[in-house]
């Protein structure tokens, strides 16, 4: 391969073995050569998939097109491999979808997100033994298709006030679906469009005269012979989006359809064949599968914030521009600081992200276990944790792709660096599966109740910190180490959860409604909430690093313990305001604080391509003017910009039509 020289020179200086930090990424060496098996069994395909006219040039129907082709070929690819992998219950589902997360090929999204990401796991989730044992193995193999239909036109975040009803008719023994009003239609369901045959739907649920509130509900949307929508449905996609084109969202609207009794998803709450309605033992696990999503969105943020950052940092290896020095040649942007600041950051984001994502997960498997037992004491704290942490990796990468993105100055506005779509998707996960600003103050609920039982509560383990930064002199001394940054971290967070209820507090003896306070205080309960999240990151960053360290070669160890120490010094730069406000830091401590992280910028410069490279994200999957691994940024560039359909002929008919009467004044 002809590699760029500078890109070349900076993988000669790497210190540190790039495959075993890869091993690491991947969870294991095994897990490695499964994905490098995937991906040689993708490369076989590689023309049907990869070749043709790009993506961009295509019209809107022709890319959901291809997008459908190229994705049944991957599918059975991955499927094929992943035919023994147990995706029996949620808690080993993670690795089924984290491998699909590995090879999602259109930049743009696929049509079988929805299937994977929340039709299966909403089924392991709500639907008893015997709905699994009839509708599981047809959908793992893909024989029908779902979606997920919540969301209507005229709500999303508030799922209370959902209009579309199912009303039990004991007659019959049917629900009967319907949407009485326009903004009733469900409005957003990934794969729906044109691509899912079955859906599960999210409606008020009647009977007996009563309405029980929402409930899951899996309805045939499409003849499977024919593919036509089914008598009473009104199906159809939403339209073009800023970005996710591929996901085929779509719109759905139910004019009195049947569905059997047994459609409804009976796990937790039943409906009796004479219409009795039979409670769950808490109204909240109908939300599991939300929880779940949010969990595999925090690993999803960081393959896509991994995809921003290898493009840019390899970018920055190859541009050059200025000079550091007058009569030297002009530098590799790299070595601006600035620029290092701008990227290094993502990737170690990337890392703490993920090993956060994966201690999530375990907690996610802990208290799925203590549910079946019937315990449902963590639940509260499951969710918190889940929605503090899918709303900050989603805004923080998704900010540090945009970042990412104007790194590569005018080039990284090219569709064809990657860069856009990237950053569209991650923009739009800020929204997705629950706006961040409404999860923050789910958090932020959860925190105020746990600060105003203080004294009462058994602490679980995500809050427990709050009542040790109350013991004496916890907050006296300030260390300007990793520990005392997480303790000042600690500190920041008890504080601001602490004058949100002091504030409330006092709003309520003025007069105010409950409610009133909270909406006056939210502003700050938000922040609270994102305080609290710092915390878990970078406490579970660092002990994660400590913990696993010990297995790394000592090169490997020194360049990770750079990057936990950046990422604390980032955000303890970041967050300086809230450290000299709430903490005993002082403006000496701040000042060695900047220093030192500049130095570990400049101690991560000449490894930062080999970080990026031990992603090891295939050229095939990154599909980056820009980022490919052989550097070859300007050929690339105009190789593609050939590729455009305005340059297959040398003069545009527009010409003729238009421009030459205009320019010829004969208009
Ligand atoms: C080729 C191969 C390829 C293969 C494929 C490969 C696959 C992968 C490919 C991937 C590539 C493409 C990438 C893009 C993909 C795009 C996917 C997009 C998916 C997006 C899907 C969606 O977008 S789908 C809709 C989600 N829509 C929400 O997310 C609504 C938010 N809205 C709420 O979530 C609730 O509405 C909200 C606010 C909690 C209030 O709910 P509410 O009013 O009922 O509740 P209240 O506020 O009154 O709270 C009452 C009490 O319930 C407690 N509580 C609330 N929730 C709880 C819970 N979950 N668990 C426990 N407890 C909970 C709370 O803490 C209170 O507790 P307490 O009373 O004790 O304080
Ligand atoms: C790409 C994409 C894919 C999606 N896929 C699906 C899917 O497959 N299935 C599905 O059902 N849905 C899907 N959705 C819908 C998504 O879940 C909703 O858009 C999301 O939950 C937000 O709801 P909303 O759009 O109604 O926003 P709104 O709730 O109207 O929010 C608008 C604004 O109001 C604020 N706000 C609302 N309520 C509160 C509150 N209580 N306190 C403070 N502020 C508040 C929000 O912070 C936000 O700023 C998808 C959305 C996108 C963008």
């Amino acid at each position: 391969m002809n590699v760029n020289k500078d890109l070349q020179n900076e993988r000669n200086k790497c210190s540190f073995n790039v495959r075993e930090l890869t091993e690491f990424i991947d969870g294991g060496k095994n897990r490695t050569l499964e994905r490098k098996h995937i991906e040689k069994l993708i490369l076989a395909q590689k023309d049907e998939l990869f070749g043709g006219t790009p993506e961009d040039y295509l019209s809107h129907k022709e890319k959901y097109e291809r997008a459908i082709q190229t994705n049944v070929i991957i599918l059975k690819i991955v499927q094929d491999f992943m035919r023994d992998a147990n995706g029996g219950d949620l808690t080993n589902y993670r690795d089924v979808l984290t491998t699909l997360l590995n090879f999602v090929v259109s930049r743009e999204g696929t049509p079988f997100a929805l299937h994977f990401m929340m039709f299966l796991p909403v089924f392991l989730s709500q639907a008893d033994e015997e709905q699994q044992m009839e509708w599981l193995p047809r959908a793992w193999n893909c024989n029908i298709i779902g979606s997920y239909a919540q969301t209507e036109l005229g709500h999303g975040t508030f799922i209370r006030g959902l209009e579309t009803t199912a009303t039990y008719d004991a007659a019959t023994k049917e629900f009967v679906l319907h949407s009485p009003t326009v903004t009733s239609y469900k409005w957003w369901p990934g794969a729906l469009g044109h691509t899912a045959n079955y859906c599960v739907v999210v409606a008020q649920l009647h009977t007996k005269g009563q309405c029980h509130g929402i409930h899951s509900f899996i309805v045939q949307v499409r003849d499977e012979e024919t593919h036509m929508p089914l008598a009473g449905i009104r199906v159809g996609e939403i339209g073009a989006k800023m970005g996710l084109n591929m996901i085929n969202n779509g719109f759905i609207g139910f004019n009195h359809v049947r569905i059997p009794r047994r459609h409804l998803l009976m796990k937790h709450a039943q409906v009796l064949e004479d219409g009795t309605y039979v409670k769950s033992r808490n109204s909240k696990l109908n939300y599991g599968a939300m929880v779940f999503v949010r969990v595999v969105i925090v690993f999803d943020s960081v393959n896509y914030l991994s995809k921003a950052v290898t493009i840019a940092t390899r970018f920055a290896a190859v541009r050059r521009q200025s000079q550091l020095k007058a009569n030297e040649p002009e530098c590799q942007i790299i070595d601006f600081l600035t620029q290092q600041h701008k990227l290094f950051i993502g990737i170690a984001t990337c890392h703490a992200l993920k090993m956060t994502a994966t201690k999530l997960w375990d907690t996610f498997n802990e208290v799925q276990q203590q549910l079946r037992g019937g315990n449902l004491e963590r639940l509260p704290e499951l969710h918190a944790l889940a929605c503090c942490l899918k709303a900050v990796s989603t805004a923080d990468t998704a900010a540090l792709a945009e970042g990412g993105r104007r790194a590569c100055g005018g080039h990284g506005y090219m569709r064809s660096s990657g860069l856009p779509q990237t950053c569209a998707v991650l923009d739009a996960a800020c929204t997705f599966e629950g706006d961040n600003t409404v999860l923050l103050l789910q958090t932020a609920r959860f925190l105020v109740k746990v600060w105003r039982g203080l004294d009462t509560l058994k602490l679980t383990p995500t809050v427990a910190y709050l009542r040790t930064t109350l013991t004496e002199g916890f907050n006296d001394k300030w260390e300007n180490t990793v520990e005392g940054i997480i303790k000042g971290f600690q500190t920041v967070s008890m504080r601001k959860i602490s004058e949100c209820v002091s504030c409330m507090a006092k709003r309520i003896m003025s007069g105010m409604s409950q409610e009133e306070a909270w909406n006056m205080t939210s502003v700050q309960l938000v922040a609270a909430a994102e305080s609290h999240c710092r915390v878990i990151i970078i406490s579970y960053f660092h002990e994660e690093f400590v913990k696993v360290s010990s297995s790394f070669s000592p090169a490997l160890r020194r360049v990770m313990k750079l990057l936990v120490e950046l990422y604390t010094l980032y955000w303890a730069l970041d967050k300086l305001q809230d450290l000299l406000k709430y903490t005993s830091i002082s403006k000496t401590n701040t000042e060695q604080l900047q220093e030192r992280y500049e130095d570990t910028l400049n101690a991560l410069r000449p490894d930062a391509v080999g970080l990026v490279d031990a992603f090891d994200i295939m050229d095939e999957i990154l599909q980056s003017t820009l980022g490919a691994y052989d550097g070859r940024v300007y050929e690339r560039l105009m190789e593609e910009a050939l590729k455009s359909p305005l340059n297959a002929e040398p003069v545009n008919r527009s010409f003729h039509q238009y421009l030459k009467p205009l320019m010829q004044g004969k208009l």
